[in-house]
């Protein structure tokens, strides 16, 4: 029928869990089906044959032919990181909230997802709601409009969707990160390309200029700015250039400037891994959540999208406060800087709350914001959560509430073991990926913990994620 790295044009017809779009082709046999990431019902498009099965095929996106009569035209420059970004809000929400608990009908063994369904959550802000953007040079630019590709060029925007080595100019706002920043970045990359240096080539592994990542404070309406170059030439680059012209252009909201220069030739040149020098300003910036205030670093986690996640906090908090007694013990596992934990001891009467999380320097984060917030009975611990049940055994039995946030990957499954011999009367699991979510409820209802609540956050507007928060009782204690 087709065959692998065949490239089709197909009509889109349905929309399955993760973003995917759904063609049906007809053959003697019945339907033969392929799954088109990133596409929506009504496009027609072009993609690559990635994976072939018997009676279906995973394909890649190349391009949207011909646009869902679903779409409506925005002022925005698309980029692959949001490829719904035309489809009108509401739509996006139904299909993904449909989709979603297809997911744990299927893969949790839930019969009636849709019975313990309590609320989907939209995002406040459907634009412009992303704290953090991070933006790649390339000498090899492909240029949308045309298809054309431009070597010794000097491209900064975002990756070609499917490609590591080409990127797209951002010439226009993305509707995704701030709109005046997305606005100056076309002059920017001009000031920038100035200087003679040249963008990075990824596959030769050389160049200069190698990214630049943004992050914003909402609460103080201020950017942090971060360029991360290698060293080769770097006499010429005239970083007083960089600081008065965004300077002149952001003023007030200009937060801070750091350079990182980092000549590994991995290629994700990580902050962390170069010398960093504050160029101009503060090193950090301050976002305020729910009342109280956290310092962001430049690497450590933080919710992109802090607005909807005031949402999907309140959502978890109250459910913890469902069952939380005066005195108790309550865990908070996977914290990262411990905004979950923090905000549970502002509600809740808890005699201890527990947070621990396996990078170092969030848990850094989580003290000094645990003590800036004035808040007490807090403990973090910078360990692997199955290491740290193993190593602490005084905790069985005394937990009232479990609050889990992993990773996309899910909680590995000597891990949830230790969980469930933790005893606690209940588990508020907080998933950034339904389908690891779903086959962990399947392990948790055999274990003996009782899925009674599902709801959806839709933190990221215009892409396929969405965020589940499931609540979870022990039967029979
Ligand atoms: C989705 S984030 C949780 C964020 C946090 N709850 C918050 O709201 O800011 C997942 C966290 O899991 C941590 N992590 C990943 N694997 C881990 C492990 N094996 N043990 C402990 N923490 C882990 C990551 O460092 C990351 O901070």
């Amino acid at each position: 029928m087709v065959h692998r790295n065949q490239v089709i044009e197909v009509k889109i017809d349905d929309f399955a869990f993760g973003g995917q779009g759904l063609a049906r082709m007809k053959s003697e046999e019945g339907d033969f089906i392929l799954f088109v990431e990133n596409t929506f019902p009504g496009q027609f498009v072009r993609a690559r044959v990635d994976k072939k099965r018997k009676r279906h095929a995973e394909c890649k996106l190349l391009e949207v032919l011909e646009r869902s009569p679903l779409e409506k035209a925005l002022p925005y420059q698309e980029i692959s990181g949001a490829p719904y970004l035309f489809v009108p809000i509401e739509i996006q929400q139904e299909y993904k909230k449909k989709s979603t608990l297809d997911v744990y009908r299927k893969i949790g063994r839930i019969p009636d997802p849709g019975a313990l369904f309590d609320q989907f959550i939209s995002s406040p802000e459907v634009f412009f709601y992303r704290n953090k953007m991070e933006y790649s040079f390339s000498s090899i630019e492909h240029v949308p409009e045309t298809g054309e590709e431009i070597d010794d060029a000097f491209a900064l925007g975002f990756k070609r969707r499917g490609t590591w080595w080409k990127v797209e100019n951002l010439n226009k706002p993305s509707g995704l990160f701030d709109e005046q920043w997305e606005t100056i970045l076309p002059e920017f990359r001009d000031l920038l390309k100035s200087f003679g240096l040249s963008a990075w080539h990824p596959p030769r592994k050389e160049g200069f200029f190698r990214h630049i990542v943004v992050r914003k404070s909402f609460d103080q309406d201020q950017l942090l700015l971060h360029i991360v170059t290698s060293s080769v030439g770097i006499k010429k680059f005239d970083t007083k250039k960089v600081v008065e012209f965004l300077k002149e252009k952001l003023g007030n909201r200009l937060a801070g400037i750091w350079h990182t220069i980092n000549d590994n030739v991995a290629d994700r040149a990580k902050i962390e891994n170069g010398t960093s020098t504050l160029l101009f300003g503060e090193s950090v910036v301050v976002e305020k959540m729910l009342g109280l205030s956290f310092e962001i670093s430049m690497e450590s986690f933080f919710q992109t999208n802090p607005k909807s996640a005031e949402r999907l906090y309140t959502k978890a908090i109250d459910y913890v406060c469902d069952h939380a007694k005066d005195g108790g013990v309550i865990m908070d596992l996977f914290c990262g800087t411990g905004t979950i934990g923090q905000l549970v001891a502002q509600r809740v009467n808890a005699g201890e709350i527990i947070g621990v999380d396996i990078v170092e320097e969030a848990i850094e984060d989580a003290k000094r914001n645990a003590k800036r917030n004035k808040l007490e009975h807090l403990h973090f611990f910078a360990a692997d959560v199955g290491k740290f049940l193993s190593l602490h055994p005084e905790y069985l039995n005394r937990i009232d509430t479990i609050v889990l946030d992993p990773p996309r990957a899910g909680i590995a499954p000597k891990t949830l073991q230790k969980v469930m011999a933790l005893g606690a009367s209940h588990l508020v699991y907080i998933s950034c990926n339904p389908s690891t979510q779903a086959r962990d409820t399947e392990t948790l209802e055999q274990g003996g913990y009782k899925l009674t609540k599902l709801s959806l956050v839709d933190q990221f507007p215009h892409t396929s994620h969405i965020e589940a928060i499931a609540v979870y009782e022990k039967l029979n204690r």
